[in-house]
């Protein structure tokens, strides 16, 4: 109630017991810390904030265009509302290897669990678009160093992504993902790989953590649980899943109130008022009133 108890070191903690634990972690992008709750209730292992997701959500598109202040923002009202660990896109660090450096802190002291630098230039673009452009593997290296001495926590989760596949190739891409690991990256982010076997070939190269993207319309398949898990994935990543789905239901919905001019049709696709009310828990609140008004200080206090 209010906001949770759960501190950022208990989140990073139990973001790294479960990543060591060896089996798959399934992430879905959260459109706000009210679907946030729902991603902790359904039993999900983490929450992500998606740069697509909160850009979109701002009117904007993937493009670089959000701040870093923006960003901790989301991550501090995400972190209120859930126990889980926050696994934050970061994009490129917001500039050069000092400016990653802060975001890394901006991104700690606003409770993040983990989170992602990947090496496009800046401004970056969604990964699954074409035209985008990585920076030299030396100037990678660099942020994700500077990220790793940012640090103030060791349990925050550096994770590398590279852009590479669609630029350079697999090969390339794999090997600045080992230049990477050696920097200081913990877990790696493969963005945009085409198929099956080279989410196998990129397992088979590199050894810490390893995410999947499983966002929908890109350019890779959507492979399930099983099969990521068969291949050695350690996060199955569905970053934008409930912003398409919500948007996917609130056209419907206009289109239909528009058409019919009552929205009644619409009322058992709806969340009810009581299920709102008990995800927000309305009730917890109202007992927490209650208590607070009748508390007295004790007698000679
Ligand atoms: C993971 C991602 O970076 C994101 O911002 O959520 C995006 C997702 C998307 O645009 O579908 C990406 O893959 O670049
Ligand atoms: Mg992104």
């Amino acid at each position: 109630m209010l906001h949770t108890r759960t501190t950022p070191a208990r989140r990073r903690r139990d973001l790294r017991e479960k990543l060591a634990s060896g089996r798959l972690l399934r992430v879905p992008g959260a459109v706000d810390p009210l679907s946030a709750r729902l991603v902790q209730e359904t039993g999900f292992d983490a929450v992500y904030l998606s740069g697509a997701g909160l850009s979109a959500s701002l009117g904007l598109p993937d493009i670089g265009l959000t701040t870093a202040t923006e960003l901790a923002a989301r991550v501090q009202q995400l972190s209120r509302a859930t126990d889980l660990p926050v696994l934050v896109d970061a994009d490129t660090g917001f500039g050069g290897p000092l400016n990653a450096a802060r975001t890394v802190a901006l991104l700690e002291d606003a409770g993040a669990a983990g989170l992602h630098l990947e090496d496009q230039e800046n401004p970056k673009r969604c990964g699954h678009l074409d035209g985008k452009r990585v920076v030299p593997r030396e100037e990678m290296t660099r942020r994700i160093r500077a990220a790793a001495d940012a640090r103030r926590d060791p349990d925050l989760l550096l994770m590398a992504r590279t852009d590479a596949r669609a630029v350079e190739g697999l090969a390339a891409a794999i090997d600045r993902a080992k230049a990477y690991v050696d920097a200081g990256a913990d877990a790696v982010f493969p963005e945009a790989l085409a198929d099956e076997a080279e989410f196998a070939a990129f397992r088979a190269a590199v050894d810490v953590p390893l995410l999947a993207n499983m966002t929908e319309f890109g350019k890779g398949p959507l492979l399930d649980t099983a099969t990521l898990e068969n291949l050695g994935y350690d996060i199955a990543l569905y970053p934008v899943t409930l912003l398409r789905l919500a948007m996917g239901a609130i056209e419907d919905g206009l289109r239909v109130l528009a058409d019919r001019g009552t929205q009644e049709s619409l009322l058992p696709r709806m969340q009810t008022r009581s299920r709102l009310y008990e995800l927000l828990g309305y009730e917890e609140y109202a007992a927490f009133d209650s208590a607070v008004s009748g508390f007295t200080l004790p007698p000679g206090a």
